[in-house]
């Protein structure tokens, strides 16, 4: 069978690429600029599977993932990713011995803010530049060896594009962990040996729009009584005014048993618009997955 073709958010060296690599080790893994083109590139054909950073343990969602898969497009999450998150300061190594004197600072906007504290009190007054993944901003750095300026990323990152680390962890919490969707047109869940927990169904529901009092306490008697675990629950803008939301919510149960198919149904005959993700396993970039 020839290899599929996987899209992540690059370029090499970002925490999406490290995730990919560990589920998909005999794969063609092609570097995407923007978690909206990865998207695409998987909603349009040009690649069969996507992988996108979903949710931080220390900042939350990623909104444009979320978002994206919300309003613009119709593909399945297959599978989910955790890995441990490590934030280190990188220079160019001309840089190295005057590396204090940075004028600005470089990463993505999670990886910036998981590292706010650090920030905050050692670069208070250096200006911080969002890019599009922290290896973006480590390439940025290393074709820019002029400017004394840092990168936030990992470890293989400044492996990758020859930067020298000069303080390492410098996120704000221990437990840093990123969860990473893989998304496909099909729905067929990825099985390979070594996932983790129970499997989980994401759905995004809209409550009915006559805004009924107790209409998200209906919704979740909907999951409640029928026992179904919920492990998140968050709101998100609808975009169409203040006050209009819509709630994504992870389920520890798959959608093809009896009790989900149930509680689906029941959602809409309340009035209520569900979009489902689809039902996936999840993997841990830390335990051994098997190439198949
Ligand atoms: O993959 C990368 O390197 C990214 O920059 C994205 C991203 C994210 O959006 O959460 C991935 C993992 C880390 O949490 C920080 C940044």
């Amino acid at each position: 069978m020839s290899a599929q073709k996987v899209a992540y958010l690059g370029p090499e060296a970002s925490f999406t690429h490290l995730a990919s690599k560990a589920l998909f080790q005999d794969e063609l893994l092609v570097p995407i600029r923007t978690i909206p083109e990865c998207i695409e590139a998987v909603a349009n054909g040009k690649v069969d599977v996507a992988v996108v950073p979903l949710e931080n343990a220390l900042e939350g969602t990623v909104p444009l993932t979320i978002d994206y898969l919300f309003h613009e497009v119709d593909v399945s999450v297959i599978a989910e990713i955790q890995a441990p998150i490590e934030q280190h300061l990188m220079v160019h190594p001309n840089n190295h011995k005057k590396w204090e004197e940075i004028t600005s600072i470089y990463s993505h906007p999670h990886a910036l803010a998981q590292c706010h504290k650090y920030l905050y009190y050692r670069f208070g007054k250096v200006p911080l530049e969002q890019s599009t993944s922290t290896a973006a901003a480590a390439k940025f750095v290393s074709e820019n060896e002029k400017a004394c300026i840092a990168a936030i990323g990992n470890s293989s990152a400044a492996i990758e594009y020859g930067l020298t680390i000069v303080e390492h962890n410098i996120h704000d919490f221990h437990f840093n962990h990123t969860r990473f969707f893989v998304l496909s047109r099909s729905n067929h869940c990825i099985q390979k040996p070594g996932h983790i927990g129970q499997v989980k169904t994401t759905v995004m529901i809209t409550l009915p729009k006559d805004d009924r009092s107790g209409a998200l306490h209906q919704v979740l008697s909907v999951f409640a009584w029928r026992q179904l675990n919920l492990s998140k629950i968050e709101s998100r803008p609808l975009k169409t005014g203040l006050g209009q939301y819509f709630f994504v919510m992870d389920v520890l149960e798959d959608e093809q048993m009896p009790m989900m198919i149930g509680a689906m149904e029941e959602l809409k005959a309340l009035g209520c618009e569900v979009k489902s993700l689809g039902s996936y396993n999840t993997y841990e970039t830390e335990k051994k997955i098997a190439s198949d």
